[in-house]
């Protein structure tokens, strides 16, 4: 896949099929689009995701805007999906303040070569927002590509939307997450060392320090599933500060089940399945300790239920 990132100093070779939005979680709504934009592919065309850069998204304004997924992530769901072409526009003035029609004749005429863009019915784009799909389909005659404007995908008569799944995942009905997404919520990142108390103790686990960025559920114990160095392990996770040894950021931390192997520096994909309970602040470590070993039952309990895990 191309990885246009950063700058938007770029030019397709071959005429294309392009979506366009911000795509924060690659839901279920998201695929809809995603998977005409690979079916119009197959007629020769670049199939192109046009979306944000959302580090910055971060900063902006008073109130940290977290994000489902990370650039990372969502690289990566998109790459799987086979995208050809994933543009990761910057938030640049020169971006944020272009007109809908300078957007369509510089960006997406001349730079993408599209010949069609598939976007649903309420995307927006341009300065103020004031590009709708109407628009891109009135240009579309005079610029010579065509717009196809698919329906939303609904759960319980509701559109699926980012919003809706970042509300969901804030109150930790996992499992709703991950209907939504159409896939399990998950954490991409390095093992990095903990205190390393946890391997004493007879549990050994693996730290992960999530971006800035992105967004966790409560913090709390949830059943998971982790793949690592080409494997795969059920596990139980804590998202979390920690608050009985206090650790200053927030982590994931996995005891994966029947692993007993070095793991450190190893990329890390932990799935969420579902929430256990929360973290909550124990007055000895041994209490901690003992409360872990019956997370790890409940965790083992709920993978044998589904015949997950024997
Ligand atoms: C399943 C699980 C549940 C945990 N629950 C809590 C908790 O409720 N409160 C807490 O302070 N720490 C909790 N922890 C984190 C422990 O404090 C941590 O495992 C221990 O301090 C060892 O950390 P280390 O990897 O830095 O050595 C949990 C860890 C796991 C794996
Ligand atoms: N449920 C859906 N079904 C079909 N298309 C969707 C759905 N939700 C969003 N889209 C389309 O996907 C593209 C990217 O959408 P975008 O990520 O900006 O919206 P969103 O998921 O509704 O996010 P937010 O909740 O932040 O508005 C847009 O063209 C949008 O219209």
């Amino acid at each position: 896949m191309k990885y246009i990132t950063k700058n938007l100093d770029f030019q397709l070779d071959k005429r294309s099929v392009v979506t366009l939005g911000k795509f924060d979680g690659v839901h279920t709504g998201h695929s809809k689009l995603i998977n005409r934009v690979m079916e119009i592919g197959k007629e020769g065309y670049e199939t192109v995701v046009f979306t944000f850069d959302v580090s910055p998204l971060v900063k902006l304004g008073t109130r940290i805007k977290r994000t489902i997924l990370t650039n990372e992530e969502r690289r990566i769901l998109l790459e799987r999906r086979g995208v050809d072409c994933l543009v990761e526009c910057p938030f640049i003035p020169e971006i944020i303040q272009m007109e809908p029609e300078d957007f369509i004749r510089e960006i997406l005429v001349k730079q993408l070569r599209a010949a069609y863009v598939v976007v649903g019915p309420d995307f927006h784009f341009g300065y103020e927002r004031k590009g709708t799909p109407q628009l891109l389909q009135e240009l579309g005659t005079r610029y010579g590509y065509e717009v196809e404007i698919l329906s939303k995908e609904t759960r319980e008569e509701r559109p699926v939307s980012s919003t809706w799944i970042r509300e969901v995942l804030q109150e930790g009905n996992i499992e709703k997450v991950n209907d939504l997404l159409g896939y399990r919520y998950f954490v991409l990142g390095e093992v990095v060392h903990g205190r390393q108390l946890g391997r004493t103790w007879g549990l050994p686990t693996i730290n992960q320090v999530p971006e800035d960025g992105k967004l966790l559920p409560p913090f709390g114990v949830y059943a998971s599933k982790t793949f690592i160095k080409g494997k795969t392990f059920y596990g139980i996770s804590n998202v979390g500060v920690k608050p009985t040894v206090e650790v200053p950021f927030a982590g994931v931390e996995t005891y994966l089940f029947d692993c007993d192997e070095d793991l450190y520096g190893e990329e890390a994909w932990v799935e969420f399945y579902h929430f256990v309970r929360p973290e909550c602040k124990f007055d000895s470590v041994e209490e901690l300790k003992a409360q872990i070993q019956r997370d790890a039952n409940a965790g083992k309990q709920y993978f044998q239920k589904r015949g997950l895990h024997s």
